[in-house]
């Protein structure tokens, strides 16, 4: 099978590309200043102009490269033990990025409570039994599911692959259309899932969180799922271990800064994509910005991405660009210059 790598420059564990950048946690975004000190006469029309939208993945562009990266969906993987917070943690993640958060578990259970549905015993069989549904299966679901949202939008795909029918359906059917993004993986001794999971079906009315379906569950876990891992670090995939065992703000901690780190690198390849094709100089056919574009204040190198929530400010030595995330498309909506 093949699987869709991501290129080195998107990948935000390899340094090795960016090595020459410095790196900074997240902060907080200072408030804008426009002040462009090589243009005074230009300031009160670059004012009017910045208070406006750039859309840079619109206008009728010859520039592919930037229109096929804006419009891809992208996808994480979240992968972990039954119990090792995958849900809790994804919830968590919509509220601060604007993904998509969609739980193959949870659609496979709608699935299975839709009278009209033709593989609905079937599902519970799997479950209960704590097998992996064929991938025909989950994966239609899983279409199904993305098609009605943005071809941009950046999934969160949870507790899938989890087997090798899992892995080849998605590489077949979907590796060509989706960019993957990451992995996810959040490691939890075995003692701590089960004390979980017990605990979560005390009032979750799922039909496996019981200790007969849950010893089957790690089961699966072990001999299918965890080869998987295995499979995807060695095709070259990120997959990012987390420490799932902690308290959930901890987690939570970890995984925040891991989302960060791979937005930096999206945000990275758009500014890098915008560079080498001056494809702002034709989306917009304004005299300022082409004053800034020929003063070469575009190419300068990013020397620093703050990443917070769904706003984004890339700092190069002559400039800063102000994005936004949108329905999972970056927006650049502010450029200023260095005073
Ligand atoms: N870090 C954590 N510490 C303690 N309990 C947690 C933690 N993360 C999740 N939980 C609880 O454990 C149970 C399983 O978490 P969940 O996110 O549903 O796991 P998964 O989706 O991986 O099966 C839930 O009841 C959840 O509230
Ligand atoms: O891609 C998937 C995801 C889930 N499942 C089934 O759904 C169950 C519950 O998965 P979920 O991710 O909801 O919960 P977890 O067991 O990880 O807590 C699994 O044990 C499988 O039987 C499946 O067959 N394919």
């Amino acid at each position: 099978f093949s699987i869709s790598v991501p290129s080195p420059s998107n990948s935000f564990v390899s340094h090795t590309r960016h090595s020459s950048r410095r790196w900074y946690s997240a902060g907080t975004i200072s408030p804008f200043q426009f002040i462009n000190k090589s243009n005074h006469n230009h300031q009160h029309k670059l004012k009017t102009y910045l208070s406006t939208t750039v859309n840079l993945s619109g206008g009728a562009s010859s520039e592919e490269r930037v229109e096929g990266v804006a419009r891809q969906p992208r996808v994480i993987f979240v992968l972990g033990g039954p119990g090792a917070g995958k849900g809790t943690q994804c919830a968590r993640i919509v509220e601060h990025f604007d993904f998509i958060h969609l739980s193959v578990g949870d659609l496979l259970r709608l699935e299975r409570s839709n009278p009209s549905s033709a593989n609905g015993q079937l599902i519970e069989s799997y479950l209960s039994e704590g097998k992996i549904v064929p991938v025909s299966i989950s994966l239609t679901l899983v279409q199904k599911k993305m098609s009605t949202y943005p071809p941009s939008t950046i999934f969160l795909i949870d507790g899938f692959p989890r087997s090798l029918d899992n892995l080849t359906g998605w590489s077949s059917q979907m590796s060509d259309s989706c960019k993957t993004l990451s992995v996810l993986i959040y490691d939890c001794p075995l003692p701590i899932l089960e004390s979980r999971i017990l605990l979560r079906g005390e009032t979750s009315g799922r039909s496996d969180d019981n200790i007969s379906s849950l010893k089957k569950r790690f089961m699966t876990f072990k001999s299918e799922t965890i080869p998987v891992v295995k499979m995807l670090e060695e095709s070259g995939v990120e997959c990012v271990h987390i420490s799932g065992e902690n308290t959930l703000e901890e987690v939570w901690i970890s995984t925040k800064n891991v989302i960060e780190e791979l937005l930096k690198a999206e945000l990275i390849e758009r500014n890098e994509l915008l560079n080498s094709g001056g494809h702002l100089k034709e989306i917009v056919d304004d005299d300022i910005l082409e004053s800034f574009i020929n003063q070469g204040l575009w190419k300068s190198p990013i020397g620093e991405v703050e990443v917070e929530g769904k706003r984004a400010t890339i700092k190069g030595e002559e400039g800063r660009r102000i994005w936004e995330l949108r329905d999972g498309e970056w927006w650049m909506i502010h450029f200023s210059c260095a005073e």
